[in-house]
């Protein structure tokens, strides 16, 4: 999938902006705050509807405009469709695809699946387990409508489980039989859940080994633990032998929902040992994975966005990278940087075409 043009109205700090892009490669470049990282969220939208930094959408009008406009012209398979989302300040947003409109935003994910580098992913590595579980989620949701669905199954039987130990404790009573309606399904869709996980890092596992002794000119051990209570035991055993204290807790204290994955360097946790260096290298491995993963599954090559990709590594990685880029079929890719020099030295380093576009 390549995105020939992109047009922006109103979106954060740029009121218009149109922009002819090279089908392999395209650099935007100026200094902090220019709004570089603001056309990388702008694709994000294109390719899923919203931003890959969280915000509500409305955050993203320009200060005192109405609303903020973006439109795609994307080619795929020889065929060329327009994407263009408007999102007005007192109503709703809409997505369409040559003037209809989705009538969910569902059914635009997977038409241009996109991949996005950025120094936010620092806290998958920083923060807590919440934040890998919801990335290993949205991984394996992208290509797997099932997943999505057991999960969504399971937040709700959780719900209702923690509602019912709430309601008991605030009633002084206790009855067995009624929580055990909610372990049944709780089981089952954990346990869906914790199969899919498992095969799923498994097999994500040696990709990043592979990116990351390319990245890194073969430095390091890299390694996925994952870490749920469901290597143990069967879910309802689990549940069974927990009941004592989520009474006294009043919420289901063990399940997938408390899942983890570690990242390890050298059997450490990256996060206590990886220089900032080692933790971007390991993050631009996992993320160049998911790539892999989404073009072998969906047989669509994602856009990437690497923004700011290339401060904190030495030069050596960065000529890794570069013969990464190279020797893969990466498809389009959009990179942010603050020096123009920099950025035109490693473009020439890469066999592709390439536009520069000064902000
Ligand atoms: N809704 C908005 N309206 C107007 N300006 C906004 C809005 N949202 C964000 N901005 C501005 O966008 C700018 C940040 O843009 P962006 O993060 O894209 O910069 P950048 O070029 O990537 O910078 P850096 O090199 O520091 O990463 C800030 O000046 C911010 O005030």
């Amino acid at each position: 999938m390549i995105i020939q043009k992109l047009q922006i109205i109103n979106f954060k700090n740029h009121t218009q902006k149109n922009f002819d892009l090279s089908p392999q490669i395209n650099c935007f470049v100026g200094n902090n705050g220019a709004g570089k990282t603001n056309i990388l969220d702008a694709l994000h939208y294109i390719s899923v509807g919203k931003s890959f930094l969280g915000n509500s959408d409305f955050n993203n009008i320009k200060h005192d405009e109405d609303f903020f406009s973006l439109e795609a012209e994307v080619l795929g398979n020889e065929k060329t469709d327009i994407i263009k989302i408007i999102l007005p300040k007192e109503s709703k947003k809409s997505i369409k695809k040559n003037e209809k409109t989705y009538d969910r935003l569902s059914e635009h994910i997977g038409f241009l699946p996109s991949v996005i580098i950025s120094p936010y992913d620092s806290n998958l590595i920083s923060d807590s387990g919440e934040s890998r579980r919801k990335f290993i989620d949205a991984m394996i949701s992208q290509t797997d409508s099932e997943y999505l669905y057991n999960l969504i199954q399971y937040q709700k039987t959780l719900q209702q489980r923690n509602a019912l130990l709430k309601i008991f404790a605030k009633n002084r009573y206790f009855d067995a039989e009624n929580l055990e309606i909610y372990n049944e399904p709780l089981s089952k869709f954990g346990t869906e859940i914790f199969n899919k996980r498992k095969s799923f890092l498994a097999e994500l596992l040696p990709f990043v080994q592979h990116y990351y002794e390319i990245i890194s000119g073969a430095k390091e051990d890299i390694n996925l633990i994952y870490h749920s209570d469901l290597h143990e035991d069967h879910f309802k055993n689990i549940l069974q032998k927990n009941l004592e204290k989520d009474r006294i807790l009043t919420y289901t204290s063990r399940g997938v929902h408390k899942d983890d994955l570690w990242f390890e360097m050298n059997g450490n946790l990256i996060k206590k040992i990886g220089s900032q260096g080692q933790q971007k290298s390991f993050l631009i491995a996992l993320k160049l994975s998911q790539m892999s993963r989404i073009k072998k599954l969906t047989g669509k090559t994602p856009i990437l966005l690497l923004d700011d990709i290339f401060d904190k590594l030495d030069d050596l990685r960065v000529s890794q990278l570069i013969s990464l880029v190279n020797q893969e079929n990466f498809g389009q890719i959009f990179l942010t940087d603050t020096s123009r020099e920099r950025t035109e030295s490693i473009v020439k380093r890469i066999n592709e075409e390439s536009k520069i576009f000064e902000l």
